[in-house]
């Protein structure tokens, strides 16, 4: 709504290395409007050696908190003269988490006082939103889904029923803590990641690990194997050039993934690492590659900086979201799904009536397409309906799959993100995969459909149809209980899933035929790693909490399901629980 006259946000940032402040002044908060401002006044921390020292980053917060919050005061002073002399700043925002606790306990001492002072309420943000929410904010975009890639942190996110659900993330550190462990080895200074992206520049591509699963991804492999090439001689400028199209395509597939799991058509990107122009470069490829937007802030939003928690502060304020000192105490492992969403009012992605805003991309286009038009290179979308065909085209998250009769074709697409190199070896690798994997679970009684082709080369498989919807159009609990006790007899086999998301079960809703079909194994592989099983668990839980409103009993339901049916459950789901427990900020 708008105000008779501006609102100003004084933001306060220091949860490891920006010592920042800024003000934010705009005449309507929920929006972006043509005469907001920002100005950001940061002081960078930049360690003489190594990385970022908990004690020395505090010390700095110490010494340069004051100053750029004294900057910040005295712009907000002088727009506030400039109308006639209202009141400087309406409320204080600083970042409770997460983040290095001896630097946040620093930040919201000084956020009090100065709210104390200026006798205004103070606004509690979580870092990780406030990288998400000024993507949105400035985009304009309803329900993106997001991509924060920062220094301590990495994943991705969708809006749900009052909360950002955290659909993928890291299993280990963050993306950009993960490069400047790799430049640390090589004796660079901090921060790693610009200094990669200029020798990529010169390099060469180079094969390294590539881990994805479901929409978690891994980086302790791919960083080992940079570190071990450049010490057996590889050229470096080739190492940061393989690592970059590596680990950037990673975090490029999880997104499309994410697209394609919530139909939305929409995507942001936040934090550090979203500085780096590569990375960008295989987002909005992507996008554009599937028909969806894509919106990146400009860098002085996208690396920590306090512009983006006072913009998010004065949303919150709007909301009536402050908080009292005494309930302001710090969280330096915050994760962004423990935050209510107080000033949002727009629809989530889910599918039921008209709540869910589609963008021109894929989420329930079952769509058809005229039998002369199976041209792989069509491109997908709601427009392209037409009655009187009889082929079913879908577009998955990494494959279009086409159904014609009883037989359906799933054709891996090259993507244009990828190196070519990268792209065709997922492909060749995922087919056969999938093929072996989809014919070994038959083997050993879980049902899945029979393979009738395949030809890696071309990324191609042929299989019979099953079932007659996907579990996600029907995440009833004798059929989750179901793919529980299938993924426990996988796992008793010795193989993973890799991807069993509601999407990719397959069930019979005529009630005379009780089976449910996993299909799609394509980033499946063989294991006897318990922690590689309570994977496939966290990723079957973290699809029916995308997909379902009752998930709690849903996934309570699966685990009980799969303690009776597993050979050794204990194990499994002891890892299970420290995946879920595990603090992200490391
Ligand atoms: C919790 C909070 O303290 C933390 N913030 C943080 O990590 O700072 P941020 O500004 O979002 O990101 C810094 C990271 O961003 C990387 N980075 C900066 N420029 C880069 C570039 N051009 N290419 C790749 N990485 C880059 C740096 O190497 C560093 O690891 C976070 O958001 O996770
Ligand atoms: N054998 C099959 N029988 C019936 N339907 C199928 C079969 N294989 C795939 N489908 C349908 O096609 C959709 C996409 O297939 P699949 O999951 O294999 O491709 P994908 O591109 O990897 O998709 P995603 O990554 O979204 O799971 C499935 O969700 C399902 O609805
Ligand atoms: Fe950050």
């Amino acid at each position: 709504m708008a105000r008779s006259r501006p609102l100003r946000i004084l933001g306060i940032e220091g949860t490891a290395w920006a010592a920042s402040a800024a003000v934010f002044e705009t005449t309507d908060p929920t929006r972006r409007t043509d005469d907001e401002r920002v100005e950001i006044y940061t002081d960078a921390y930049e360690p003489d050696s190594g990385g970022i020292h908990p004690r020395e980053a505090a010390e700095h917060m110490h010494e340069s908190i004051p100053e750029v919050v004294a900057q910040a005061r005295e712009t907000a002073r002088e727009w506030a003269d400039e109308r006639g002399g209202d009141d400087a700043i309406d409320a204080v925002a600083f970042s409770r988490g997460p983040g290095l606790g001896p630097c946040l306990r620093i930040v919201a001492t000084a956020a009090r006082a100065t709210a104390q002072r200026f006798d205004v309420p103070l606004v509690g943000v979580n870092h990780m939103v406030a990288h998400l929410e000024i993507g949105r904010h400035r985009s304009e975009f309803a329900s993106p889904v997001c991509l924060n890639a920062s220094g301590a942190n990495a994943h991705v996110l969708g809006y749900r029923n009052g909360r950002y659900r955290v659909l993928g993330e890291t299993m280990d550190t963050g993306v950009g803590n993960a490069i400047d462990k790799f430049t640390r080895h090589l004796g660079w200074s901090h921060p790693g990641g610009p200094k990669v992206e200029a020798r990529a520049k010169d390099g060469e591509f180079l094969d390294l690990p590539y881990v994805v699963k479901g929409m978690d991804f891994s980086f302790s492999g791919i960083m080992s194997a940079a570190k071990q090439a450049v010490d057996s001689g590889e050229a470096v400028e080739d190492v940061c050039f393989g690592l970059q199209e590596h680990v950037f395509a990673m975090l490029t597939e999880v997104s499309e993934r994410a697209l394609s799991l919530t139909g939305s058509g929409q995507l942001v990107l936040g934090g550090g690492v979203a500085q780096n122009e590569r990375l960008r470069e295989m987002l909005a490829s992507m996008c554009e590659q599937r028909g969806a937007e894509f919106y990146a802030p400009e860098p002085r939003f996208l690396r920590d900086n306090a512009g983006m928690i006072a913009v998010l502060g004065a949303k919150m304020y709007e909301a009536g979201d402050t908080i009292a000192i005494e309930d302001s105490r710090i969280d330096s492992n915050f994760r962004p799904d423990q935050v209510p969403v107080t000033w949002r009012e727009e629809e989530d992605w889910t599918a039921d009536g008209d709540s869910v805003r589609l963008g021109t991309s894929s989420r329930d286009d079952s769509v058809r397409l005229g039998s002369d038009s199976r041209d792989d290179s069509v491109r997908l979308g709601n427009d392209s309906r037409n009655k009187s065909a009889h082929v079913d085209a879908l577009q998955g998250a990494e494959a279009t799959v086409t159904i014609e009769d009883g037989t359906v074709t799933k054709r891996r697409n090259p993507r244009a993100y990828r190196h070519e190199r990268l792209d065709s070896r997922l492909r060749r690798e995922r087919t056969r995969l999938e093929a072996r994997l989809t014919s070994q679970a038959r083997r050993v009684g879980v049902p899945t459909p029979i393979l009738e082709d395949v030809d890696p080369e071309r990324g191609l498989l042929v299989f019979e149809r099953v079932g007659d919807a996907d579990l996600r159009d029907d995440p009833a609990e004798r059929h989750v209980r179901a793919v529980a006790r299938h993924l426990a007899t996988i796992h008793d086999a010795g193989f993973v899933h890799g991807d069993p998301t509601t999407r990719n079960v397959r069930i019979e809703r005529a009630a005379s035929d009780d089976r449910r079909y996993l299909i799609d194994f394509g980033l499946g592989y063989f294991t006897d790693d318990p922690e590689d099983y309570a994977m496939d668990l966290h990723v079957f839980d973290q699809s029916l909490t995308g997909t379902a409103d009752n998930s709690e009993s849903l996934i309570a339901a699966a685990r009980g399901a799969y303690r009776t049916a597993s050979s050794a459950p204990e194990p499994v789901l002891d890892s299970l629980r420290e995946i879920e427990g595990r603090g992200r900020y490391q």
